[in-house]
């Protein structure tokens, strides 16, 4: 297994510049919460469950180092903290939630010391969490994976997303650890390319068969016959579709039209039911991800690239969202409470 991508040793954060794999396995040791903010917004430390942590550590920096003398003044340096955090990524609703957990619980403090103690305890707590949530995932998520299932993926729902194991695929990791022959196609996923950079890299490393395709071979694929079932993660699960990485709707469109089934793997943390679609911004990024490929235009000048980095899928195409207390299956009318503060 690939070390942790983000944890905590003593006041330095340190995580995986994921911009730098599959060539270069390196470790950014961050002390700086400005630093984390943009290594989230270039997406050195990426995917839903890791930003939750990435936030909640970006306020326990923020907490470590303030230098305030009295609760207001360091209050109000972990809210501006959590500003430009919360700031560099607007939909995964994880970033939000872990930043919004280690206010919280800082802000129940009486003392400047305690608070400091209760941030970077909170932050801690999330990181744990995250593991024992991944891995419970897994096991539900192992359930619905046959003996020999041809799994397609998109994006990287991984270890490299989380803490560890992974969401989408820890639902591979656990199907193989419960002794089953399990294959998986990962979409490459353009523009940032996650399923070739990273889900084959985590993958391979953990001699788990897989084989990279274009994201516009899937439905070849599916009509093919080669597709048993697509296990994705998500970045926000809302009353009525779920977030993820921009293909993913496509992927559900093409499973339902081959009868395939489309799996969704997140935690609690992702669900945002308060809210419906319509409600959530979808991050565009800069237009040179498209037009800017291994350092050479391969777009016109002036011609303009639309780069959303998610799309939504509507929950009448999903046939399961796997979480840590089980699957949730359509209707989808008993959906969990977001877990957001
Ligand atoms: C385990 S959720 C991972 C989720 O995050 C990815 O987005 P990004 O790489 O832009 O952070 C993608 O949507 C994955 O499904």
């Amino acid at each position: 297994m690939i070390p942790r991508t983000i944890a905590r040793e003593g006041e330095v954060i340190v995580f995986i510049d994921q911009t730098l794999l599959p060539g270069r396995l390196e470790t950014v040791r961050c002390t700086d919460p400005e630093r984390l903010a943009t290594a989230i917004r270039r997406l050195e430390v990426r995917g839903a469950p890791a930003l939750g942590i990435a936030g909640a550590y970006g306020v326990a920096l923020a907490a470590m180092q303030s230098e305030a003398g009295d609760m207001e003044g360091f209050l109000a340096g972990l809210v501006d903290a959590a500003g430009y955090l919360r700031g560099t990524r607007p939909t995964a609703v994880n970033l939000g939630w872990g930043i919004d957990r280690v206010l919280a619980a800082a802000g129940t403090a009486e003392t400047v010391e305690s608070a400091k103690e209760a941030a970077v305890a909170e932050a801690d707590r999330i990181a744990a969490e995250d593991e024992a949530t991944c891995r419970a995932i897994g096991r539900h998520g192992a359930a619905l994976i046959p003996d020999g299932a041809r799994v397609l993926t998109h994006c990287n729902a991984g270890a490299l997303a989380c803490s560890t194991w992974g969401t989408a695929l820890g639902v591979v990791r656990s199907a193989v650890e419960a002794g089953k022959e399990v294959s998986v196609t990962a979409c490459e996923t353009r523009p940032l390319l996650q399923g070739a950079r990273l889900t084959a890299f985590e993958l391979a490393e953990d001699g788990i068969p897989v084989r990279v395709i274009t994201d516009s071979t899937a439905a070849f694929l599916m009509r093919r016959g080669e597709i048993d079932c697509v296990v994705v993660g998500a970045d926000r699960i809302t009353r009525d579709a779920v977030f993820n990485k921009i293909g993913t709707y496509m992927h559900a469109v093409c499973a339902r039209h081959h009868g395939i089934p489309f799996y969704v793997a997140a935690p609690l943390s992702t669900f945002d039911t308060v809210r419906s679609e319509a409600e959530v911004v979808i991050e565009e990024r800069d237009e040179d991800e498209i037009a800017v490929f291994n350092g050479r235009r391969i777009v016109r000048e002036g011609v303009r690239c639309t780069t959303y980095a998610f799309d939504a899928t509507p929950l009448d195409l999903v046939s399961g969202i796997v979480t840590e207390e089980g699957v949730f299956r359509p209707p989808f009318d008993l959906m969990p409470e977001p877990r957001n503060i």
